[in-house]
């Protein structure tokens, strides 16, 4: 019987297999970041041991950051930040401190260097690292003991999914972007519908999708409860990849492209489960509850509860109204906003800041406006392409790379009671600060609404 793409990936990494056991996985890329890794660095410590592989490890300073120039003035935030320098210069790992040209968001910087490749088990101490599956690597958030056991010995101790594959037919209508695809395909198969299976994203919707969208579909897969999403490689992918600092080159690229290629699932390969949605049934998708699967398109209105037959969804709706300040049968367009957030590893890419520019090019936003690129190396694509004056000129804030407004573990938070439209992946409640009201969209959307102050398509300008 054939293979999937998911379990051709795992079998090649497998370092040893006992019955009844999990199995031993090898890790070809271990991303590091200051909220996960303090601990795990401590136990190497107490147990005397080095890093095994510091040359497969990276880490970058992203969630503790502030996304205006100068020092960390939050006492926790600084030390954190602080103990990553340390820990880093201590056992010989490469990091992206601050202010450095290469530091950004964890998940952008690994696929911005070609560090991310087809075919690698990827690993970090965090829950969006299932955005590298963008690029048919298997890669999974681990938790900060198993941050240790990959320090120490390079290998991770897990059992095999089950496969779940999500076609999606059809394509997707002029307008409607990735996000919107992730957005409903988590709407239809719930919070919990992921659950104990790597999804592979296939059809022909997926397959048009640039590597930037791709890498937004993946990111929040784990938001649908999934331990991975993977996409298979093809052109897309390689064109991507060719000419990154540590992508392979001459001969050894030919080679590597040649093993890529074989990176897909079998025509006769069995899925455990198998979900289809319709990409030309969709348009722009946002949230209004506060998990995000609790999301509508934007042209419909706030849901009622007893729409929910299930009584755990019903009570969760009721819940998330009363949390969010709406009550059903609002249209969700006319939904006021007071700030909006362009950025993180969902939508904090160079794709995304060209899109949100080109909605504010020449318009003026009427709320609170963070730009923040994933990245330094994005904010200077950006900059030499000039949209951070078509940001200015609107009047939005153009700041350093972070995680920023994504969660509120930086100076760049929602006050209580505020609401925002939001590019990036969890709208739980006080993800963006304690009290803040949080609707994921679209970077389009996002710009949009800006623009309105109420939350609006491009098509509605
Ligand atoms: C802080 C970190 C552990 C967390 C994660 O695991 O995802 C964060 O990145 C998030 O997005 O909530
Ligand atoms: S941008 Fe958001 S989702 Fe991504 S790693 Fe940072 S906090 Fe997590």
């Amino acid at each position: 019987m054939g293979r999937t793409l998911a379990e051709k990936v795992w079998e090649q990494h497998v370092v040893r297999r006992a019955e009844g056991e999990p199995d031993l996985l090898y890790i070809d890329l271990h991303l590091v970041h200051e909220v996960t890794s303090p601990q795990a660095f401590d136990g190497l410590r107490l147990s005397g041991r080095t890093v095994r592989r510091p040359d497969l490890t990276i880490a970058t300073e992203d969630h503790n950051v502030p996304t205006v120039l100068g020092p960390i003035a939050d006492v926790v935030s600084r030390t954190q930040v602080e103990t990553l320098r340390k820990n880093t210069a201590e056992f010989g790992i490469r990091l992206h401190p601050m202010g450095d040209a290469g530091q950004g968001v964890v998940h952008i910087i690994g696929p911005q260097f070609g560090l991310t490749q087809p075919g690698m088990t990827v690993v970090c101490g965090d829950s969006h690292t299932s955005t590298h599956g963008a690029f048919g690597a298997l890669a999974f958030g681990i938790g900060t003991s198993e941050v240790e056991h990959v320090l120490a010995t390079q290998t991770l101790p897990a059992y095999r999914p089950k496969t779940m594959a999500v076609e999606v037919k059809g394509a997707l209508p002029y307008g409607v972007t990735a996000k919107d695809l992730i957005l409903a395909i988590i709407a239809q198969i719930g919070t919990g519908g992921g659950q104990g299976y790597i999804v592979e994203y296939r059809g022909e919707a997926v397959r048009a999708l640039s590597m930037e969208g791709r890498m937004t579909v993946c990111n929040m897969s784990i938001e649908a409860g999934a331990r991975a999403g993977m996409i298979a490689p093809d052109e897309t992918t390689f064109e991507y990849l060719r000419g990154r600092p540590h992508a392979p080159s001459g001969a050894a690229w030919d080679e590597a492209v040649e093993y890529w290629k074989t990176l897909r699932t079998d025509d006769d390969a069995v899925f455990d489960k198998v979900v289809e949605i319709d990409a030309s049934t969709l348009t722009p998708f946002v949230t209004w509850g506060t998990n995000p699967g609790q999301g509508a398109p934007l042209g419909s209105a706030v849901p009622s509860p007893e729409q929910f037959a299930d009584p755990v969804e019903r009570a969760a709706a009721e819940r998330a109204l009363d949390y969010m300040g709406l009550s059903a049968g609002t249209r969700l367009r006319d939904i006021q906003v007071d700030t909006v957030f362009v950025g993180s590893c969902t939508n904090g890419r160079l794709e995304d800041l060209r899109a949100a520019a080109e909605v504010l090019r020449g318009r003026t936003v009427v709320t609170r406006t963070l730009i923040v690129p994933g990245s330094m190396q994005v904010k200077a694509d950006a900059e030499a392409e000039g949209l951070h004056e078509v940001f200015k000129a609107a009047g939005a804030e153009w700041r350093e790379a972070g995680c920023s407004m994504c969660l509120g573990m930086n100076p760049d938070t929602l006050k209580p009671g505020e609401r925002s439209a939001s590019t990036s992946n969890r709208n739980f409640e006080g993800r963006q600060g304690k009290g803040g009201r949080t609707h994921l969209v679209s970077p389009q959307v996002a710009a949009a609404t800006a623009v309105t102050g109420r939350l609006a398509a491009p098509a509605d300008l």
